[in-house]
């Protein structure tokens, strides 16, 4: 594909449209496999060996790029620019995110350099263990150990709490027996902040910090990790196995611990291809579909009785219930399904007293 490029206006490099794309879903053609195609004898030598991606991009549900490319991305004083079609337009909220995230991590990066967050992670004290604290919780309280989220707004609802105070909730929350923290950092759907991670892990509280962000590349890790996070959420609806297995690893590097989400059976299934340590790798059922918001709390009942929910029980996953759970009985349901931790966001971060919220929720009163 031949691309020229022409200036338009003083700092702006407008790239032409491409040609019609061949695969408008942005997938890789289903013929094409992993690795280098092998040769046979009679083969020309000068045939050049086929690079191909991948069948893993495939399991994803979402594009993860705009297949024309990001519609305006700032560089150094420059902005490139590509003309807006159909085509390059996100389909759901989940990719619109994610499309942004390509062109906050420009931004972020300019702001903040990567040595930079690896010089800070270096002197940063100890990562906490969250899997850890939630398995105590349960034992503890035989109930499922609470993730209790630090949420101002949502693409879905709304400022849910124009009041927001994430230190103050944040310590309300663990006065109320939370035993961990779910932080929201996404600054342009959630009003959430970095700085929040920040800012509550340096007021003391002490429960483990999970950074609730739409994670695609390990720099996000350091700049989770550098502001006090000791765990980081990856979604499978977003990454490939191939990138879930690197952010894995890079992640535990850092000392974070991993919550993988996914929404569906066959995520689940091809999560659990992925070789990962039940001490440091958590799984999650998202109940809320990341695409049209559409929450089910039965979702979780049939992927724990499918199973790959049955092997997640038999090799020792702790697994969360999360997101549309607003009363004791979803709590117990969700408990009943198999869930030893749960993911609570906006029936707490709503109440004026988040404490009581959660010794209610928890039946703990
Ligand atoms: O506010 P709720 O319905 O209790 O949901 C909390 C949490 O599960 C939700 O915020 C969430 C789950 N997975 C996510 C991924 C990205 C952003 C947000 C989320």
């Amino acid at each position: 594909m031949q691309h020229t490029s022409s200036f338009s206006g003083r700092n702006t490099l407008i790239l032409p449209q491409r040609q019609p794309a061949a695969f408008s879903t942005g997938r890789r053609p289903p013929q094409q496999t992993i690795g280098v195609q092998k040769r046979t004898r009679s083969q020309a030598v000068e045939t050049p060996p086929q690079i191909v991606e991948t069948a893993s991009d495939q399991e994803v549900m979402i594009r993860r790029r705009a297949p024309d490319g990001i519609p305006q991305q700032p560089c150094g004083a420059m902005r490139f620019e590509v003309p807006e079609t159909e085509d390059n337009k996100p389909r759901n909220i989940l990719e619109e995110i994610v499309w942004w995230k390509a062109q906050e991590m420009v931004r972020m990066k300019e702001k903040e350099p990567l040595a930079r967050l690896s010089m800070q992670i270096k002197v940063a004290a100890p990562s906490r263990d969250f899997i850890g604290a939630l398995r105590a919780a349960n034992e503890r309280i035989g109930k499922p150990g609470l993730i209790a989220e630090v949420k101002k707004a949502s693409p879905s609802r709304g400022v849910i709490q124009p009041d927001f105070d994430p230190v103050r909730i944040a310590k309300a929350y663990e006065a109320g027996g939370a035993a961990c923290l779910s932080v929201l950092t996404d600054a342009k759907y959630f009003q959430g902040s970095f700085d929040y991670l920040a800012q509550i892990r340096a007021a003391g509280v002490a429960t483990p910090l999970l950074c609730k962000e739409f994670i695609v590349e390990a720099y996000q890790l350091f700049k989770a990790r550098a502001s006090g996070a000791d765990a980081v959420l990856l979604i499978a609806a977003v990454l490939p196995n191939s990138d879930l297995a690197y952010l894995i690893k890079a992640a535990n590097k850092c000392g974070l611990q991993v919550l993988v989400e996914v929404h569906t059976i066959a995520e689940l299934e091809r999560v659990l291809k992925l070789d990962m340590d039940s001490s440091q790798v958590m799984l999650g059922i998202n109940n809320r579909d990341l695409q049209t918001f559409k929450v089910d709390i039965e979702n979780n009942r049939r992927i724990m009785e499918s199973s790959a929910g049955q092997q997640v029980k038999e090799r020792g996953f702790l697994m969360a219930g999360e997101s549309g759970i607003f009363t004791p009985e979803h709590v117990a349901f969700v408990q009943s399904t198999g869930c030893d931790a749960i993911l609570v966001g906006e029936s707490l971060v709503k109440e004026g007293n988040p404490e009581a919220a959660v010794k209610k929720l928890l039946s703990l009163a």
